[in-house]
């Protein structure tokens, strides 16, 4: 059994707490809502992200960091992408000297292109910094429904025992040393999703949606690799199976904000759509690394207004005709 502290009591924090308290760990989330932490500690609910589901009676939440990380062996972060740095900063004077950071939410740094456990080790340089990341719902995991993630720890036999350790009835971890890779499919499947999502609203049909998460995985396998990512880690549970995921549900809010877009509907009350704050930083890492990535490019586009859905449609199937697999030929 561990120690474990949860950071953000959002959906995804509130998920990851019930499930490792249900496996038997001492669980403690915080949250800088106090009217949630109590409702969490005291109705055993978080209505606002998760509806009527039942949390367990021990899972309690404190907006108090002291409380929250006291005695924490393993710390998952799980704020926004953009608002890790500061919730890393807060936990500074907090955080137990050997406890081990987990950067669970999925997108780039659009300050500075890092990757959510640069941005953490940047704050904590003293501690040892993984990534939990993969094909997971929360209103899935909160019900105790099988889920399986990628754990990456800078090495593998640390990632392995961590993983063998967190694992249980309702989560299965697979153990990777690759921390880059195994954060690059999360952030950039946001920005697939949408664009996804925008064909879908589109009504542009099955064929063309199929067609977009295949050319969006070759491009984020091309960026991946270009950042530091091992191509199998892309090919496993936090590249193409969240993709998969992402790209085919409506439960997903980037594929819904892509839905909304293509109906040309206003967005500006959905839920968090993580792809549309990572999308801008991505293209410009691409463009660093002069990686060609038409769908994440059209999808910016997109989304800042600069062209509309019917556009983007003409533009992607009028580029010019080349091999589909050029890097072998
Ligand atoms: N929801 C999911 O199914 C899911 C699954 C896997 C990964 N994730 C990832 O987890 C991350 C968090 O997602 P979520 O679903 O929990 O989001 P959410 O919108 O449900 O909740 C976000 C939480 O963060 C808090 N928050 C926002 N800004 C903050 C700040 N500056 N400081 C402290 N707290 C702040 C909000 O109050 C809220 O409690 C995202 O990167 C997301 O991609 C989500
Ligand atoms: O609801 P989304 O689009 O943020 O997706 C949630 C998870 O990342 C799916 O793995």
């Amino acid at each position: 059994m561990s120690r474990i502290s949860v950071i953000g009591t959002g959906a995804w924090g509130t998920a990851l707490a019930a499930a490792f308290t249900r496996q038997g760990h001492d669980v403690r989330l915080w949250g800088r809502n106090a009217a949630t932490c109590e409702e969490i500690s005291r109705q055993h609910s978080n209505q606002a992200y998760l509806g009527d589901a039942r949390l367990p009676e021990s899972l309690t939440a404190t907006p108090d960091m002291t409380v929250a990380l006291e005695d924490a062996e393993i710390v998952l972060f799980v704020a926004p992408a953009q608002s890790t740095g500061d919730v890393a900063a807060q936990a500074t004077a907090h955080l137990p000297q050997d406890a081990v950071l987990i950067a669970c939410a999925k997108g780039i740094d659009n300050r500075t292109g890092q990757t959510q456990s640069e941005v953490i080790g940047e704050k904590l340089p003293d501690h040892v910094v993984g990534v939990l990341s993969g094909p997971s719902f929360a209103a899935d995991v909160v019900r105790g429904l099988p889920t399986a993630l990628t754990l990456a720890l800078p090495e593998q036999e640390m990632a392995q025992a961590l993983a063998q350790e967190l694992s249980g009835d309702a989560i299965r971890l697979y153990a990777s040393d690759d921390t880059i890779g195994a954060q690059i499919g999360g952030s950039l499947k946001n920005v697939m999703a949408i664009a996804v999502g925008i064909c879908r609203g589109g009504g542009m049909g099955a064929s063309a949606e199929a067609a977009l998460i295949t050319r969006g995985y070759a491009e984020l396998v091309r960026l991946g690799v270009a950042m530091g990512a091992r191509p199998e880690t892309l090919m496993g549970l936090s590249g193409l199976g969240d993709l998969v995921l992402t790209c085919s549900s409506e439960l997903s809010r980037n594929f819904a904000y892509g839905i909304a877009v293509g109906r040309g509907q206003d967005v500006s009350g959905l839920k968090l759509a993580e792809g549309v704050h990572t999308v801008s930083i991505a293209n410009e890492i691409a463009a660093r690394h002069a990686i060609s990535c038409p769908v994440m490019q059209t999808a910016g586009l997109v989304l800042s207004g600069r062209m509309s859905a019917d556009k983007a449609r003409t533009t992607l199937m009028s580029r010019p005709i080349k091999a589909e697999h050029p890097e072998t030929r």
